[in-house]
């Protein structure tokens, strides 16, 4: 019997279409655990408000980002399923599948079955643990295999921060860039959270302080914790000094509170503080994407050269990087 793996990544549009991106966005922002307010209010925000609003802006920005072979997010999660699926050999049986829109969960585990697996690796391609993104593939895939008259033997990857070949892809991405340039800060911007969601985990009292900034056993599950621990290791590795480094948080969406620092103050105050070349990583995701590619990469850049700064450059994501690709083999492997 083979060994079974489901990569799972966020999701993304079939199209850059507004038709599609609004289906996109319904779907993705009718989860209880990305907006965790009660159904009918959810509903009402993002069927009258958000997907009509949003829709045509966000439709706009997918098709900057679209290539021939589509959205990055998805065409590079199918070539590191068919790699790794490569470096695994006949043994096992790999497939990807996005939280929402296609492939879906239901469909990729569906295959697995179809491959007669007896039992599933699920790793989530998320390196920090959130109930909006790693709970939710994780409820997705017990409510499908819930209904299973033999249920396979489950094991879930929930957060990889301390990983040494995911964080070793990043140093060595990050070292090419500094070969290049002499840059004087480094900045580490990761997708933000509403604090409620932190509170919520109910993870050792949480302050959204600096309590974060401490990381172990107590908090491992905070991901505004792991967001700084991930910080410091890809520091330590690179040689920066404490004060060389920023972690910040972006993509707030709506009027809620969400974790900070925000980048786009952040990135203000280094080019008052006369800051002039930064560096900017984004370790929150393994591909490629909107988050990425257009906001850090160049809505971010705009915004430090107009508040004076002269050089802003973006870590290239872990796409189909050899040692990442390495690494989810050896995730997968069990
Ligand atoms: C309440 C809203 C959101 C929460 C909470 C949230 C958490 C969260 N998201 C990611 C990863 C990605 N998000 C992406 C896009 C995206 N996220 C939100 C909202 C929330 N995310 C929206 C509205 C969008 C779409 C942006 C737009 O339409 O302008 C993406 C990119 C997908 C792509 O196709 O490129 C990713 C990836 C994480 C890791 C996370 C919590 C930690
Ligand atoms: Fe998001
Ligand atoms: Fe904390």
């Amino acid at each position: 019997m083979k060994k079974g793996v489901l990569l799972v990544n966020l999701g993304t549009p079939d199209s850059p279409g507004t038709g599609d991106v609004r289906k996109y966005l319904r779907e993705f922002l009718m989860d209880g655990r990305v907006i965790d307010i009660p159904y009918i209010p959810r509903w009402l925000l993002v069927n009258l408000i958000i997907a009509p609003f949003r829709g045509p802006k966000s439709a706009k920005e997918y098709q900057k980002l679209w290539e021939d072979r589509g959205s990055p997010l998805k065409f590079y999660g199918e070539d590191l399923q068919a790699a790794v699926q490569d470096q695994l050999g006949s043994e096992y049986k790999v497939v990807l599948a996005m939280r929402y829109q296609s492939p879906s969960i239901e469909a990729g585990l569906q295959e697995l079955k179809s491959a007669k697996v007896n039992s599933i690796k699920v790793i989530p391609l998320f390196p920090q643990y959130a109930s909006a993104t790693t709970g939710s593939v994780i409820e997705e895939v017990m409510r499908n295999v819930g209904q299973w008259q033999v249920i396979p033997k489950l094991e879930i990857v929930d957060q990889f921060v301390d990983n040494d070949l995911f964080l070793d892809t990043f140093v060595e991405n990050a070292q090419e860039m500094m070969k290049e340039h002499d840059y004087d800060h480094f900045l580490f911007s990761y997708h933000g959270l509403p604090e409620r969601q932190i509170y919520k985990a109910g993870i050792s009292k949480c302050q959204l302080g600096s309590c974060c900034e401490h990381y172990g056993e107590a908090n491992k599950y905070c991901y505004r914790a792991q967001c700084f621990e991930t910080t410091r290791l890809l520091a330590d590795r690179l040689g920066l000094k404490k004060e060389q480094v920023t972690t910040a948080f972006q993509s707030r969406l709506g009027k809620d509170p969400w974790i900070q620092p925000y980048t786009e103050d952040k990135l203000k105050e280094l080019a008052e503080q006369g800051h002039k070349k930064v560096l900017a990583f984004s370790p929150a995701f393994v591909a490629d994407c909107l988050e990425t590619t257009l906001e850090v990469g160049e809505t971010y850049q705009e915004e430090f050269i107009e508040a004076g700064g002269e050089r802003w450059d973006l870590v290239p994501s872990l796409n189909t990087e050899q040692k990442w690709i390495e690494c989810v083999t050896e995730m997968s492997r069990h």
